[in-house]
């Protein structure tokens, strides 16, 4: 199974998808350490990556994909996947892969943006990610007000594992 924590930028992706990869004993993988020099450059200048940024990047997250469900190994993967189309092409019709999209409102997102460090991304960056969103139609939506453990507990209640 791949539980994909998708959503706009400073949803908690990153927080509760390696909280619920410990709660369930699964491995973690984060799709930020997925993109191309040129894309990180990109979105740390506040400039929104665009399709053709974004194909290697997907197409890297795919591999991965493919490659743990060949082994048959469970994953939690962290991504964005905003647009119908690339969710479209991460799923591939592979009936293990679940969407979970994080939501919250953009006065708390763009609150914890600001309190976080160390990050690439220029929080400036959350309005064009709203702007693009498209949730899956088969997602599970969470709602990320509570804690990490609590939205993890939800997930893991919401997708029964
Ligand atoms: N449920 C939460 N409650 C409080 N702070 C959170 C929560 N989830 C994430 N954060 C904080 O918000 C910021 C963005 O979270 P992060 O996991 O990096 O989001 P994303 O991976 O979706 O961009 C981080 O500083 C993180 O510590
Ligand atoms: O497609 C994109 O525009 C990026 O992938 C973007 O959606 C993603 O948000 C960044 O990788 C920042 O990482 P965080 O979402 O973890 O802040």
């Amino acid at each position: 199974m791949i539980i994909v924590l998708m959503g706009v930028t400073g949803t908690g992706k990153t927080t509760v998808g390696r909280v619920l990869a410990a709660d369930l004993g699964w491995t973690f993988r984060d799709g930020d350490d997925y993109h191309p020099a040129a894309n990180i450059d990109k979105m740390r200048r506040g400039v929104p990556l665009n399709d053709d940024d974004r194909a290697p990047w997907l197409a890297a997250l795919g591999r991965l994909i493919d490659e743990t469900v060949a082994r048959g190994e469970n994953l939690v993967l962290a991504c964005s996947a905003l647009k119908h189309r690339y969710q479209e092409y991460l799923r591939h019709n592979l009936a293990a892969v679940h969407y979970v999209e994080l939501w919250g409102p953009p006065e708390l997102i763009q609150k914890r943006l600001a309190s976080r460090t160390g990050h690439f991304m220029s929080p400036t960056l959350l309005s064009s990610q709203f702007a693009i969103l498209e949730p899956p139609a088969d997602a599970i939506l969470v709602e990320v007000s509570g804690t990490p453990q609590e939205i993890a507990s939800e997930i893991r209640r919401k997708l029964g594992v």
